[in-house]
């Protein structure tokens, strides 16, 4: 155990100091498609560890598109049998000048900060916005009908997903970024008080599905869910700590590397006993909403379409876009 332990660390410590490189080198491999790059590391034939960073600017919302990729993506290390973890976390750390494009340019594509270049950017210190709210506002049933059904598509692959998932938190994590955070089997947050974690859907007027209300509570508890949930707390990362949303805070610059030796031990465990262990306790909530997805697919698209919710989330956006920077 403690040797296995031992090669793990060499593996990922290696892996550690080349993440971020943009060549592939002694065996480190990415793919990426237009919203999430994925970077592995590792020997060919040995463990190996997969970084997939969000890059959908402007700030990682989940769209449509983006869920998309992301289960495409996720499938492809499920699928990749040296794959044996996976690190979520943003692309966002790194930045250039920027200038923010004209509020006028209406596109999704425009609203996105551009460098210099005229390249697309996040906006720095975000994981992730959460469900993207335009395709919750607006639209016709059919489209929340799918787009709701590629939400729960997420959550289940993520949350019953056999491979050792953390999540590298390095920026604002509301709602569905938090949803990404709850789904992994270890959650290490930047100390950087400016950014909050958690469920914050009833500061929409909206309310959290019963599946992720369930893995609130086996995260942190009924009485804590209960209270957050309701309040829509967004917690800075020493109450995240406290109330258990996440299991670590450490400093900014310090979010992948240790990620990356957590990561290390977690490896050192068999695979199948750990895996077991994790479908022993996940299983249940799962398959609660597996034998009931067509009914809250029905039951998201006629509660978005509801009058009373377009006007919040019309209220909340029109909030989002006149907030003082
Ligand atoms: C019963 C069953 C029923 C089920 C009932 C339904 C349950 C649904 C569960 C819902 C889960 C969710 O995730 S709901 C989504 C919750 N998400 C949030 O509340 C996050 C809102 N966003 C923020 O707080 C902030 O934007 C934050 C992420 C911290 C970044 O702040 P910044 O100052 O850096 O950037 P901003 O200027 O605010 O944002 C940049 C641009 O991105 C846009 N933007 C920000 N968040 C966005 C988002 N989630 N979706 C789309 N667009 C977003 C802004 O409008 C801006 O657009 P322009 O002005 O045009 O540039």
């Amino acid at each position: 155990m403690a040797m296995a332990l031992r090669a793990a660390s060499r593996v990922l410590l290696r892996a550690g100091s080349r993440l971020g490189r943009r060549e592939a080198v002694d065996g480190a491999r990415r793919f990426a498609n237009k919203r999430v790059l994925v970077e592995t590391e590792g020997a060919a034939g040995a463990t190996r560890i997969a970084v997939m960073k969000f890059r959908n600017p402007p700030v990682n919302s989940l769209s449509l598109d983006f869920l998309t990729e992301f289960v495409i993506s996720l499938e492809k290390l499920e699928n990749d049998k040296s794959i044996r973890g996976v690190i979520l976390t943003s692309d966002s750390l790194k930045r250039g000048n920027q200038t923010k494009v004209a509020a006028t340019e209406k596109t999704e594509e425009k609203r996105a900060t551009r460098d210099h270049g005229g390249r697309l950017q996040e906006r720095p210190g975000i994981f992730s916005a959460g469900l993207d709210l335009l395709e919750m506002y607006g639209r016709n049933p059919a489209h929340y009908a799918e787009y709701w059904k590629a939400v729960q598509e997420l959550w289940l692959r993520l949350y019953l997903s056999s491979l050792t998932l953390m999540s590298a938190i390095n920026g604002a994590s509301p709602a569905g970024g938090c949803l990404l955070a709850i789904t992994c089997d270890y959650r290490i947050m930047a100390d950087n008080p400016k950014y909050t974690i958690g469920l914050n859907e009833s500061l929409l007027g909206i309310v959290a599905p019963f599946w992720l209300k369930d893995n609130y509570v086996n995260t942190i508890g009924h009485r804590a869910a209960e209270r957050a949930l309701q309040l829509g707390t967004l917690f800075p990362p020493a109450e995240a700590l406290k109330v258990g949303v996440v299991d670590e805070v450490v400093p900014e610059d310090q979010v992948h590397s240790k990620t990356l030796s957590v990561m290390a031990k977690w490896l050192a465990i068999p695979d199948h006993s750990r895996q077991l262990t994790k479908t022993m306790m996940r299983k249940a909530t799962a398959d609660n909403l597996i034998k009931q997805r067509e009914a809250d697919i029905q039951n998201f698209a006629s509660f978005i379409s509801r009058d009373s919710i377009q006007k919040s989330l019309h209220m909340y956006l029109e909030k989002l876009k006149h907030k003082k920077g």
